[in-house]
C-alpha cells in the first residue's frame, strides 16, 4: 500500500473552499521500480513525477531540493524512499502550499500553513524562497489571486523578493515562464495587485523597466484627478476586469486576458515625454507602439495579445473623442483597426478604450457613449459591401472608390443620428 497524501494548491483551495482544479500527490517511503510496478506512469524528466493509471492524477515522489548553480536551473534533487513528509513540505515557496492532507483527511501542516491561511497571509516556508526567482511572480500571483479574500504578503517575504528582484536573478527565467505567470495573473480578479506587488519588490524595474517608467509620471488633475500615469494604468486594468467578466458578451469573456493585457499597455508611451513637457502627453498613443512591441518581443507573448495592445495603444484617444471626429477620420480609424475582416477585435477595442476612460479617479460611473456610436458607425459602414456596386457594373478601382463614398455617407447618416449625444457630451 503506498502512503500518499493530497499537496499544494488543492489542499490550500480546499481549506478556502474554493473549487480545486489540479490534485497533487505526494508519496512517502516509496521507489521509483515499486510505482512502476503498480502501473504508475513516470513523466517527471528532472525528478520522478508519475501518472495514476487511472486517475492520470499527479503523484510525486517525495523529494529534497538544494540549489547548485545558477538562476532557474541548476537544482539537485534527491528522491528515495527516506525523504520525511517534512522534508519533502518545507522546500515549497508559501506556508499556505506547504500542507498536506492524508486519506482520512488530517491536515499535517508542520510551518503553520492554517495560522497563515486564517490570518490571510502568504509567508515563505524557509531561507530556501530566495533559491528559485520564479517564486517573485508565483506570489505576486497569488496575491492577485486572493486578495479578494483579504490576503497580503509578509513583511519578511517580501524582503526575501525585493532581495531576489535586486541580484538580477529574474533574468535567468525564460520568457515563457514570465509569460505564463503574467497572464495567469491577468485571468485573476484583481490583476493590478500582481503589478503593484512587482512594483514593490522591485521586480516591475527589473522586467519590465516600459512599465514601472509610468509611476511618478504626472497626468493634467482635470482629465486625471489620480495624476500618477503608474496608478491610472491600474486603475485601468481593474476597469478592463468589471468589462469582460459578469455581464459581458461572451466574445468579450472569451478574449478577457487580451482585452486586459491592452489595458495594460494603452499609456506606455506616456513613460517617454520629456519631464519638461508633463503634465501634457503629445503623441504618446504613437510613441508607444515600439514599447508595446518590446515587451511582446521579450516575453514571446501571442500575436492577438500583441496586434489589439498596439492598436489600443494607438487609437485610445480617437475611441474617446469620437464625436468630434470627421466622418472620413472615423472611416480612416476603421480601416487602420481592419474592422472588416476583424469585428470581434473591434468590439475588443472599444471595451479596452472604455476601460481606459473610466480607469480615473471619479470617473468610474460615468457614461460611455461612445461605445454605442462606435458600434453603429462600424455596422453602417461594413453593411456596404461590393456586391451592389458589381451588379451595377462597376469594376476594379470603381469599386474600392463607389465603397469609400458609401460608406462615408453611411457613417454621416450614423453622426446625424447621434447629434443630440454628441452635443450632450461636447
Ligand atoms: N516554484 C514553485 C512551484 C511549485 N511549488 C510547490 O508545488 C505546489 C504545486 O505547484 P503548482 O501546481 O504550480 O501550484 P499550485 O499551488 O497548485 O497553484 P495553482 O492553483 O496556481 O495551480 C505548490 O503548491 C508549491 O507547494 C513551489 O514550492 N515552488
Amino acid at each position: 500500500m503506498l502512503n500518499t497524501y493530497l499537496v499544494g494548491g488543492a489542499v490550500r483551495d480546499k481549506l478556502l473552499n474554493r473549487p480545486v482544479k489540479d490534485k497533487d500527490h505526494l508519496v512517502v517511503g516509496a521507489t521509483v521500480d515499486q510505482m512502476l510496478a503498480l502501473g504508475f506512469q513516470q513523466v517527471g524528466k528532472d525528478f520522478p513525477v508519475f501518472l495514476h493509471p487511472k486517475s492520470k492524477e499527479e503523484y510525486a515522489l517525495a523529494r529534497t531540493e538544494r540549489k547548485q548553480g545558477q538562476g532557474y536551473t541548476g537544482f539537485t534533487c534527491y528522491a528515495a524512499p527516506d525523504v520525511t513528509i517534512e522534508e519533502d513540505l518545507i522546500r515549497r515557496d508559501l506556508t499556505v502550499n506547504a500542507m498536506a492532507m492524508d486519506e482520512q483527511g488530517q491536515i499535517i501542516d508542520p510551518y503553520q500553513g492554517q495560522q497563515d491561511l486564517e490570518n490571510r497571509i502568504l509567508r515563505h516556508v524557509s531561507d530556501a524562497f530566495i533559491e528559485d526567482p520564479l517564486r517573485v511572480l508565483r506570489v505576486a500571483r497569488f496575491a492577485a489571486r486572493y486578495h479578494q479574500y483579504g490576503f497580503t504578503i509578509a513583511d519578511e517575504t517580501l524582503n526575501l523578493m525585493s532581495q531576489i528582484s535586486l541580484s538580477g536573478e529574474l533574468s535567468t527565467l525564460t520568457a515563457e515562464r514570465v509569460w505564463q505567470e503574467m497572464h495567469r495573473s491577468l485571468d485573476e480578479e484583481n490583476p493590478e495587485v500582481f503589478f503593484e506587488v512587482l512594483l514593490k519588490c522591485h521586480a516591475l524595474e527589473a522586467l519590465w523597466p516600459e512599465l514601472h517608467r509610468l509611476w511618478g509620471v504626472p497626468n493634467p488633475e482635470k482629465w486625471h484627478p489620480e495624476i500618477c500615469s503608474g496608478v491610472h494604468t491600474m486603475m485601468v486594468l481593474q476597469q478592463a476586469v468589471q468589462l469582460t467578466t459578469k455581464s459581458a458578451s461572451p466574445s468579450i469573456k472569451q478574449n478577457s486576458t487580451i482585452i486586459r493585457f491592452a489595458a495594460l499597455c494603452h499609456d506606455l508611451g506616456k513613460g517617454l515625454t520629456p519631464n519638461t513637457k508633463w503634465p501634457s502627453h503629445h503623441g504618446h498613443e504613437k510613441s508607444g507602439l515600439p514599447l508595446v512591441e518590446s515587451i511582446c518581443k521579450k516575453l514571446k507573448i501571442p500575436n492577438q495579445y500583441k496586434q489589439l495592445a498596439l492598436k489600443v495603444c494607438e487609437y485610445h484617444l480617437h475611441s474617446h473623442k469620437a464625436f468630434e471626429l470627421k466622418a472620413s477620420t472615423l472611416l480612416k480609424v476603421l480601416n487602420h483597426l481592419d474592422v472588416w475582416r476583424k469585428p470581434e477585435e473591434f468590439e475588443a477595442f472599444v471595451i479596452a478604450c472604455k476601460a481606459d476612460f473610466l480607469g480615473r479617479l471619479h470617473f468610474e460611473n460615468r457614461p460611455y457613449p461612445q461605445e454605442q456610436f462606435l458600434f453603429a458607425v462600424m455596422q453602417a459602414a461594413s453593411s456596404v459591401t461590393a456586391k451592389e456596386f458589381v451588379k451595377q457594373g462597376l469594376v476594379g478601382v470603381e469599386i474600392k472608390n463607389a465603397i469609400a463614398k458609401a460608406r462615408l455617407n453611411a457613417i454621416e447618416e450614423v453622426q446625424q443620428n447621434f447629434h443630440n449625444v454628441a452635443t450632450d457630451i461636447g
